[in-house]
């Protein structure tokens, strides 16, 4: 009998088909090793740790308090630079209409960019507005899904479907968020990895962490991050860079990417003891929380380089949309101390579409054999 259980138990081991009217039986016959592989089932979920959302304890309109030893007071010398993102997104942009022109005639044809728009955020369809234009200013098609907002998931899943069996179209992306009865995960999923130019597939991030791979794809808004600094002059190798956030379309990608630029990351969350400590240190703070005013001037040393990639939009009923743009850091009181930043609007973000673009081209050339 004992034997008849343990064959059982071996086919079924870790296997989520074992019924459950069995595992009381293994129980009963072999406590120990049930114990033990229930422990193991445990700790294998708990490997890749908790689900905890990160949510940011909200900042305090206070002026904030410096410790005594800090050497930030008093320095309101450094004129700082502005790292000025529409020109430099205009730069890289003059740059893909040249190519593309190039390619229309060598080939007769010309990039594609599909975007796939779930539901009427403002802040959404003003991105998208911006993606579109771009790709018209540079030569690239581009198609716009736009779904409505309580639209079954399938929709959004076909759209994308449609355009991935579609020749003329190089890059899809699917405007984040969705809605919240949507599974990103799933969606995202089924964006084919040729046509992935969000980069987010998980074996474009995979081959983004690991040296000496080559992803298809990078992230457009880490890509920005580095571009800004490389063309502003600013030095990455062994530099101690706090990237600030962690997520999937900025954070953990841009994390990354400094690495591959031997660069010395630390990564602060909403989960992180005194994250305005550990920020003080670096020599580079991106900052990707998405919390408008998270970063004040206790969270910079004097001299640090700043790049803001959070665009939260926040209520203004004086702005002619009815919101404005605003990013994590308290530029008014970073401006004291830093020795260079980038505005919110007019930084990281024109730079992100930028890339975007440029990474359409990079999926056209790749289909056209130009690569
Ligand atoms: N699949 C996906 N990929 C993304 O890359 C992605 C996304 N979803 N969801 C939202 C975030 C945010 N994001 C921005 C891009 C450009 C500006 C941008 O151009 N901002 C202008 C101003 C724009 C305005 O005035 O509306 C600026 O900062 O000057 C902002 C934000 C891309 N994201």
């Amino acid at each position: 009998m004992k034997v008849l259980f343990t064959t059982l138990r071996r086919r079924f081991i870790g296997s989520p088909l074992r019924p459950p009217a069995l595992n009381s039986l293994f129980n009963l016959f072999c406590p120990r090793k049930y114990e033990a592989e229930r422990a193991w089932r445990l700790s294998s979920s708990s490997i890749l740790g908790p689900d905890l959302p990160d949510i940011w304890k909200h900042p305090s309109s206070a002026p904030p308090t410096l410790p005594s030893h800090s050497t930030n007071q008093g320095c309101d010398d450094l004129n700082p630079t502005i790292i000025n993102g529409k020109i430099i997104a205009e730069e890289i942009r003059t740059g893909i209409a040249a190519e593309i022109r190039q390619m229309k005639d060598a080939t007769g044809k010309i990039p594609g960019l599909a975007v796939v728009l779930v539901g009427k955020r403002r802040d959404s369809q003003s991105y998208v507005r911006h993606k579109i234009k771009d790709c018209e200013e540079v030569g690239i098609n581009s198609f716009l899904d736009e779904l409505p907002e309580d639209c079954p998931q399938d929709d959004v899943v076909n759209a994308v479907s449609n355009f991935n069996k579609d020749p003329s179209v190089h890059g899809i992306l699917v405007q984040l968020p969705l809605p919240k009865h949507m599974d990103e995960e799933k969606v995202l999923n089924t964006i084919s990895l040729e046509k992935d130019v969000d980069g987010f597939h998980p074996l474009n991030v995979g081959n983004l962490a690991i040296r000496g791979r080559e992803p298809l794809f990078i992230p457009c808004a880490a890509k920005a991050c580095i571009e800004l600094l490389l063309r502003s002059g600013v030095e990455l190798v062994g530099k101690n860079v706090v990237v600030i956030g962690r997520s999937r379309v900025v954070g953990l990608p841009t994390s990354l990417l400094l690495q591959r630029h031997h660069a010395t990351v630390s990564v602060v969350h909403a989960h992180s003891k005194d994250p305005d400590r550990i920020a003080r240190e670096a020599d580079i703070v991106i900052s990707a929380a998405g919390v408008p005013n998270l970063v004040r001037r206790n969270w910079l040393k004097r001299g640090a380089v700043v790049i803001d990639v959070g665009t939260s939009p926040v209520e203004d009923p004086s702005s002619e949309h009815g919101y404005c743009l605003t990013g994590d850091v308290c530029y008014e009181e970073a401006f004291q101390l830093v020795s260079a930043i980038t505005p919110v609007p007019g930084g990281v973000g024109p730079v992100t579409v930028a890339m975007l673009l440029s990474n359409t081209l990079d999926s056209a050339k790749r289909a056209f054999g130009l690569s």
